[in-house]
């Protein structure tokens, strides 16, 4: 059995501020006290020095908690006249080590192909930038029971372009349409399933690679619901994005993560 960390990644989306990281990291300095669950906060890039600045600050406070810092998106390319965009160099240099890749949001409203996904996969990875990489069924396609075939679309892209063995270092967030920002999460079961499937789908290429991979649940996780969800054998954490602004609330998820 593999021995998987749990993670809880906070993805701020277009919401917080310094107040919060810093909301954020007073509780973290008396709450979090073991490294039994990897905590990650992805703020807007603007906010990503402050949470450098508040990392290095609490180095001592946080003893033995893994605290890290993640980006919400990447240009696929490395420098250029790509106005308003932002290198994985770039993130590097500001102390990320995590970077959210292909999140439904970005696929959606800024015409992210799943092709220029794979080619942001690549590009973190040369950087030196773990990809969280989101994948994840509408509604309809749930409803039209295609799950397994957008969810395995989006996924073999990325395998094609990169490799298998890329996801060595790669961590993947299922996140279904339906269930983001909506208030509706997935069950445990639905979770654990679409989970088992995306891990047998990589075992497929490299049993090593499926056993090790972290795969998280993202979509409506809150505090009352992540016990279960968390609990399921192929879930390794969440993603959260609304339950990440209240710091009493991620507090919880991350606790919740620690005793999975
Ligand atoms: O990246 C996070 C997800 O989109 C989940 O967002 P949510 O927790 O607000 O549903």
């Amino acid at each position: 059995m593999a021995l998987r960390r749990p993670m809880v990644a906070g993805n701020w989306k277009m919401n917080g501020n310094s107040a919060l990281a810093q909301e954020l990291f007073k509780k973290f300095a008396s709450k979090l006290q073991n490294d039994s669950a990897e905590v990650v906060l992805c703020p807007p890039s603007i906010y990503l020095e402050s949470v450098r600045q508040l990392l290095e600050s609490n180095k001592q406070t946080l003893d033995g908690a893994l605290v890290r810092m993640g980006a919400q998106n990447l240009s696929q390319h490395d420098f250029g006249a790509y106005t308003g965009e932002i290198s994985g160099q770039m993130l590097k240099d500001s102390g990320c080590r995590y970077v959210i890749i292909g999140h439904s949001e970005r696929r959606r409203m800024y015409g992210e192909t799943s092709n220029i996904v794979a080619e942001k996969f690549a590009a973190a990875q040369k950087h030196g930038l773990t990809p969280i990489l989101c994948v994840g069924e509408s509604g309809p396609a749930r409803e039209a029971r295609r799950t397994f075939e957008v969810i395995a679309e989006e996924l073999d892209i990325v395998i094609e372009k990169n490799g298998t063995m890329a996801f060595d270092n790669a961590i993947i967030a299922y996140e279904p349409l339906w269930a983001v920002g909506t208030g509706k999460s997935a069950t445990p079961e639905q979770a654990q399933e679409v989970h088992a499937f995306i891990r047998n789908r990589l075992s497929e290429v490299s049993p090593f690679i499926g056993e090790n991979i972290r795969i998280l649940y993202g979509g409506s996780v809150t505090p009352s619901n992540a016990a279960d969800i968390f609990a399921q054998p192929d879930v390794d954490g969440g993603l959260i994005g609304g339950a990440s602004l209240n710091s009493s609330e991620f507090l919880s998820l991350c606790s919740i993560a620690m005793s999975a």
